[in-house]
C-alpha cells in the first residue's frame, strides 16, 4: 500500500495560485516561491481546485493541456534549432550531464518522458554503446583465440552492441515524436528505441517496469505535476531512479537579473524570428518563472514517494537535476 499522500493548502498569492500549506511533513504556511514572505502576501485560500496557469495566465485545468499542445505543435519543427539559439548550445551540456549522473550500464531498461525529439534518447544510446563496446573491446583482448570474422561479427551487431539495453520515449505531442523518429532514422539509431504516445499524468506502462525515469524539461508542463511524479514511481522497479532535468532558481542576484532580462527582451524575438511564434516564447519563460525553486521541487518528489532525493544545479541553477530512488 502507497503512504498516505500529503494534504496540501491552496492560497492565492500575487503570483497566482501556489502551495502555501503541506500536511503530513511539514506543517505550518511556507512560501509559495523564495522571497514571498511566509503566507504575508496570502490573499485568500483556494476554492477553485480546478484553475491553473498557462505561464503567467490563468486558465482551467481543462484548458491547460490543449494550449501546452499547442505549444509544443506549433515549435516542433524549429524545436532544435532554438534550443541552439537560446542557449548557445549550452542546454547540449545540461543533457550530457544528465546522463553522466544516471551512468547507466548495458542492460539498463530507461523510460524518458515528455522525450519530444529524443535528445535524452539518444545520448542514453550512445552512453550505453560506448560502454559496451569498451567492454566487448576488453573482453576480445582477452581472447587470443577468436578468428578476424568472428572479431569483425561481435563488432557489427548493433542490437548487441547495446547489452539489452531500452529506452522507451513517451511523449503527448504527435509532431516532437515525429521529428524524434525522424532524427532517429538520420543519426542511424534503430535498436533499443520505442516511441510511445502518451501523457506523464497517466502512463501506458505496468508498474515496476523500468530501471530509470527521465524527464527534461517536460515536467514545467505538466498540468498535476504530482500526478506524474505519482506515475514515474509507480512505473520504476524497485531500486529504480527518478531524474529530472528542469529551470530552477537562480541563485546569483547578477545572474538572476542578466538572465530575466536576456529571458524577457531576447527569448520571445529569437522565437518570433526563428520559429515566427513569440506567443510559444513568451509562455517559455513565463512558465521558468512559475515552476516550484529547487528545495520545494524536492519537497514534490518525496511527497510521491521517492527516497534519497537530492539535486544539483548547473549554470548558476539556471536549472538543476533532481534525482530520487524508489526503495
Ligand atoms: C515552448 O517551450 C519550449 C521551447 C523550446 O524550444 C525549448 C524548451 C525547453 C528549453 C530548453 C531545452 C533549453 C532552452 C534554453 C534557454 C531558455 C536559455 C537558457 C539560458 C542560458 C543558458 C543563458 C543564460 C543567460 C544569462 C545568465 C544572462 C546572460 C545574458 C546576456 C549576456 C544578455 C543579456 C540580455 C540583454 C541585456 C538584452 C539585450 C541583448 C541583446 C538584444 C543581444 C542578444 C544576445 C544574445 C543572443 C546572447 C545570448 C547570451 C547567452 C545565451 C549567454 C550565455 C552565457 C552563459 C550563461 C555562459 C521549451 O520548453
Ligand atoms: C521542452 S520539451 C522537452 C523535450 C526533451 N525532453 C528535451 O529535453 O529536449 C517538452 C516536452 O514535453 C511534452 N509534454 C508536455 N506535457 C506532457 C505530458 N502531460 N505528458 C507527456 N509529455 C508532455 C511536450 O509535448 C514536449 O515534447
Amino acid at each position: 500500500m502507497a503512504a498516505p499522500r500529503s494534504f496540501a493548502l491552496w492560497g492565492y498569492c500575487d503570483r497566482g495560485w501556489s502551495r502555501v500549506l503541506r500536511g503530513c511533513r511539514l506543517p505550518g504556511f511556507r512560501s509559495c516561491w523564495p522571497g514571498c514572505p511566509l503566507g504575508a502576501r496570502l490573499l485568500s485560500q483556494d476554492t477553485r481546485a480546478t484553475e491553473t496557469h498557462f505561464g503567467f495566465e490563468t486558465v482551467s485545468e481543462e484548458e491547460k493541456g490543449g494550449k501546452v499542445y499547442q505549444v509544443f505543435e506549433s515549435v516542433a519543427k524549429k524545436y532544435d534549432v532554438m534550443n541552439d539559439m537560446m542557449s548557445l548550445g549550452i542546454h547540449r551540456v545540461w543533457k550530457d550531464l544528465l546522463l553522466w549522473k544516471m551512468r547507466p550500464f548495458p542492460g539498463t531498461q530507461l523510460l524518458d518522458v515528455a522525450g519530444g525529439t529524443g535528445d535524452i534518447a539518444f545520448r542514453f544510446l550512445n552512453y550505453v554503446q560506448a560502454q559496451y563496446r569498451g567492454k566487448q573491446k576488453r573482453q576480445l583482448r582477452a581472447q587470443q583465440n577468436l578468428s578476424w570474422e568472428e572479431i569483425a561479427r561481435k563488432y557489427q551487431d548493433e542490437e548487441d552492441s547495446l547489452g539489452g539495453s531500452h529506452v522507451m520515449v513517451c511523449d503527448i505531442n504527435k509532431e516532437m515524436l515525429k521529428i524524434g523518429k525522424q532524427k532517429a532514422s538520420a543519426q542511424g539509431h534503430k535498436a533499443g528505441l520505442a516511441w510511445v504516445l502518451g501523457d506523464a499524468e497517466e502512463l501506458p506502462f505496468d508498474d515496476d517496469k523500468f530501471d530509470v525515469y527521465t524527464i527534461a524539461f517536460g515536467i514545467r508542463n505538466v498540468t498535476h505535476i504530482d500526478r506524474a511524479l505519482q506515475e514515474a514511481h509507480r512505473v520504476l522497479k524497485p531500486g529504480g531512479r527518478f531524474l529530472c532535468l528542469e529551470f530552477s532558481q537562480v541563485n546569483n542576484p547578477i545572474v538572476s537579473r542578466l538572465y530575466d532580462l536576456y529571458s524577457f527582451q531576447v527569448i520571445p524575438v529569437l522565437g518570433e524570428v526563428i520559429a515566427g511564434d513569440w506567443k510559444s516564447y513568451q509562455y517559455l519563460v513565463e512558465s521558468i518563472r512559475r515552476f516550484p525553486c529547487q528545495e520545494e521541487f524536492k519537497e514534490m518528489i518525496e511527497d510521491a514517494g521517492f527516497q534519497k532525493v537530492t539535486y544539483e544545479s548547473l549554470t548558476s541553477g539556471i536549472v538543476a537535476i533532481h534525482s530520487g530512488f524508489k526503495l
